[in-house]
Protein backbone atom coordinates (compact mmCIF):
# COMPACT_ATOMS: atom_id res chain seq x y z
CA UNK A 1 0.00 0.00 0.00
CA UNK A 2 1.28 3.26 -1.28
CA UNK A 3 0.53 6.50 1.16
CA UNK A 4 0.48 9.59 -0.10
CA UNK A 5 0.69 12.59 1.66
CA UNK A 6 -2.32 14.88 0.34
CA UNK A 7 -2.09 19.01 1.14
CA UNK A 8 -5.18 19.64 3.20
CA UNK A 9 -8.04 21.05 1.41
CA UNK A 10 -9.18 24.87 2.00
CA UNK A 11 -12.30 23.09 4.01
CA UNK A 12 -10.10 21.59 6.03
CA UNK A 13 -7.42 24.47 6.62
CA UNK A 14 -10.62 26.87 7.99
CA UNK A 15 -11.17 24.00 10.38
CA UNK A 16 -13.79 21.90 8.80
CA UNK A 17 -17.89 21.87 8.92
CA UNK A 18 -17.92 23.05 12.63
CA UNK A 19 -15.60 25.97 11.61
CA UNK A 20 -18.06 26.84 8.56
CA UNK A 21 -21.11 26.76 10.64
CA UNK A 22 -19.49 29.55 13.05
CA UNK A 23 -18.48 31.61 9.90
CA UNK A 24 -22.57 31.35 8.51
CA UNK A 25 -23.61 32.25 11.91
CA UNK A 26 -21.84 35.51 12.09
CA UNK A 27 -22.11 36.19 8.50
CA UNK A 28 -25.96 35.65 8.83
CA UNK A 29 -26.32 37.63 12.01
CA UNK A 30 -24.32 40.65 10.20
CA UNK A 31 -26.22 40.19 7.02
CA UNK A 32 -29.86 40.52 9.49
CA UNK A 33 -28.41 43.56 11.14
CA UNK A 34 -29.01 45.34 8.10
CA UNK A 35 -32.85 46.13 7.17
CA UNK A 36 -32.23 46.55 3.49
CA UNK A 37 -30.58 42.85 3.30
CA UNK A 38 -32.75 41.31 6.02
CA UNK A 39 -35.98 42.35 4.08
CA UNK A 40 -35.14 39.58 1.41
CA UNK A 41 -35.36 37.09 3.81
CA UNK A 42 -38.52 37.93 4.99
CA UNK A 43 -40.24 34.87 4.47
CA UNK A 44 -37.16 32.47 4.51
CA UNK A 45 -36.40 30.29 7.30
CA UNK A 46 -32.13 31.50 7.94
CA UNK A 47 -31.32 28.28 9.62
CA UNK A 48 -32.67 26.58 6.78
CA UNK A 49 -30.54 27.87 3.97
CA UNK A 50 -27.26 27.95 6.11
CA UNK A 51 -26.75 23.85 6.09
CA UNK A 52 -27.22 24.23 2.07
CA UNK A 53 -24.86 27.41 2.03
CA UNK A 54 -22.36 25.51 3.60
CA UNK A 55 -22.27 22.71 0.91
CA UNK A 56 -21.86 25.60 -1.58
CA UNK A 57 -18.77 26.61 0.42
CA UNK A 58 -17.71 22.86 0.29
CA UNK A 59 -17.49 22.66 -3.09
CA UNK A 60 -15.75 25.79 -3.79
CA UNK A 61 -12.99 25.12 -0.95
CA UNK A 62 -12.75 21.38 -1.86
CA UNK A 63 -14.09 19.63 1.39
CA UNK A 64 -14.38 15.57 1.42
CA UNK A 65 -17.39 14.22 -0.30
CA UNK A 66 -18.96 17.87 -1.58
CA UNK A 67 -21.27 17.60 -3.95
CA UNK A 68 -18.79 18.73 -6.87
CA UNK A 69 -21.65 17.79 -9.29
CA UNK A 70 -23.59 19.87 -8.34
CA UNK A 71 -24.90 22.29 -10.89
CA UNK A 72 -24.61 25.82 -9.61
CA UNK A 73 -25.63 27.98 -12.25
CA UNK A 74 -29.40 26.56 -12.24
CA UNK A 75 -29.20 26.02 -8.33
CA UNK A 76 -28.49 29.22 -7.41
CA UNK A 77 -30.62 30.81 -10.03
CA UNK A 78 -33.45 28.91 -8.98
CA UNK A 79 -33.08 29.80 -5.65
CA UNK A 80 -32.95 33.55 -6.23
CA UNK A 81 -35.06 34.45 -9.09
CA UNK A 82 -38.16 35.71 -7.54
CA UNK A 83 -35.90 38.04 -5.13
CA UNK A 84 -35.03 40.64 -7.33
CA UNK A 85 -31.42 41.14 -5.51
CA UNK A 86 -29.63 44.27 -6.55
CA UNK A 87 -26.19 44.62 -7.52
CA UNK A 88 -25.42 46.56 -4.43
CA UNK A 89 -26.98 44.50 -2.13
CA UNK A 90 -24.72 41.66 -3.66
CA UNK A 91 -22.12 43.28 -2.76
CA UNK A 92 -23.05 44.22 0.45
CA UNK A 93 -23.56 40.57 1.13
CA UNK A 94 -20.32 39.63 -0.08
CA UNK A 95 -18.63 42.48 1.63
CA UNK A 96 -20.37 40.75 4.98
CA UNK A 97 -19.23 37.34 4.20
CA UNK A 98 -15.55 38.31 3.81
CA UNK A 99 -15.78 39.89 6.97
CA UNK A 100 -17.23 37.31 8.75
CA UNK A 101 -14.80 35.12 7.39
CA UNK A 102 -11.96 37.95 8.69
CA UNK A 103 -13.18 38.01 12.07
CA UNK A 104 -12.18 34.04 12.22
CA UNK A 105 -8.66 34.65 11.28
CA UNK A 106 -9.29 32.73 7.33
CA UNK A 107 -6.15 33.23 5.67
CA UNK A 108 -5.48 35.12 2.51
CA UNK A 109 -5.81 32.42 -0.06
CA UNK A 110 -8.87 31.17 1.54
CA UNK A 111 -10.49 34.39 1.52
CA UNK A 112 -8.83 35.02 -2.55
CA UNK A 113 -11.12 31.48 -3.39
CA UNK A 114 -14.33 32.99 -1.69
CA UNK A 115 -13.70 36.38 -3.28
CA UNK A 116 -13.65 34.78 -7.02
CA UNK A 117 -16.16 32.14 -6.25
CA UNK A 118 -18.93 35.17 -5.13
CA UNK A 119 -17.62 37.05 -8.47
CA UNK A 120 -18.31 34.11 -10.41
CA UNK A 121 -21.70 33.36 -9.06
CA UNK A 122 -22.74 37.05 -8.91
CA UNK A 123 -25.06 36.28 -12.37
CA UNK A 124 -27.01 33.49 -10.63
CA UNK A 125 -27.96 35.47 -8.00
CA UNK A 126 -28.34 38.79 -8.95
CA UNK A 127 -32.06 39.83 -10.99
CA UNK A 128 -33.03 43.29 -10.30
CA UNK A 129 -32.68 44.97 -13.53
CA UNK A 130 -32.70 48.29 -11.65
C1 LIG B 1 -23.29 35.52 -2.38
C2 LIG B 1 -23.67 34.46 -3.05
C3 LIG B 1 -24.85 33.66 -2.59
C4 LIG B 1 -24.88 32.32 -2.46
C5 LIG B 1 -23.75 31.33 -2.78
C6 LIG B 1 -26.20 31.98 -1.97
C7 LIG B 1 -26.62 30.71 -1.70
C8 LIG B 1 -27.88 30.36 -1.33
C9 LIG B 1 -28.33 29.02 -1.12
C10 LIG B 1 -27.47 27.78 -1.29
C11 LIG B 1 -29.64 29.08 -0.78
C12 LIG B 1 -30.55 27.90 -0.42
C13 LIG B 1 -31.20 27.33 -1.64
C14 LIG B 1 -32.01 26.12 -1.22
O1 LIG B 1 -33.03 26.26 -0.56
O2 LIG B 1 -31.59 25.00 -1.57
C15 LIG B 1 -30.03 30.47 -0.76
C16 LIG B 1 -31.29 30.93 -0.46
C17 LIG B 1 -31.58 32.26 -0.30
N1 LIG B 1 -30.76 33.33 -0.54
FE1 LIG B 1 -28.88 33.21 -1.18
N2 LIG B 1 -26.94 33.12 -1.79
C18 LIG B 1 -26.15 34.17 -2.16
C19 LIG B 1 -26.49 35.50 -2.11
C20 LIG B 1 -27.67 36.00 -1.66
C21 LIG B 1 -28.01 37.40 -1.55
C22 LIG B 1 -27.09 38.55 -1.97
C23 LIG B 1 -29.25 37.47 -1.03
C24 LIG B 1 -30.06 38.68 -0.67
C25 LIG B 1 -29.50 39.76 -0.16
C26 LIG B 1 -29.72 36.12 -0.83
C27 LIG B 1 -30.95 35.76 -0.33
C28 LIG B 1 -31.42 34.48 -0.23
C29 LIG B 1 -32.77 34.15 0.25
C30 LIG B 1 -33.83 35.14 0.72
C31 LIG B 1 -32.88 32.76 0.18
C32 LIG B 1 -34.11 31.92 0.54
C33 LIG B 1 -34.94 31.72 -0.69
C34 LIG B 1 -36.21 30.95 -0.34
O3 LIG B 1 -36.18 30.08 0.54
O4 LIG B 1 -37.22 31.22 -0.96
N3 LIG B 1 -28.74 35.25 -1.23
N4 LIG B 1 -28.95 31.23 -1.09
Amino acid sequence: MVEVAMAPSQWERVGGAPAVRAVLDRFYTDLLAEPRLAAYFADASVESIKPHLAEVLKVVLGGPGAKTDIDLATYLTRAHAQLAVSAEDYERTGEILVGALAAFDVEEDIVATVVNALKAVAPYVISATA
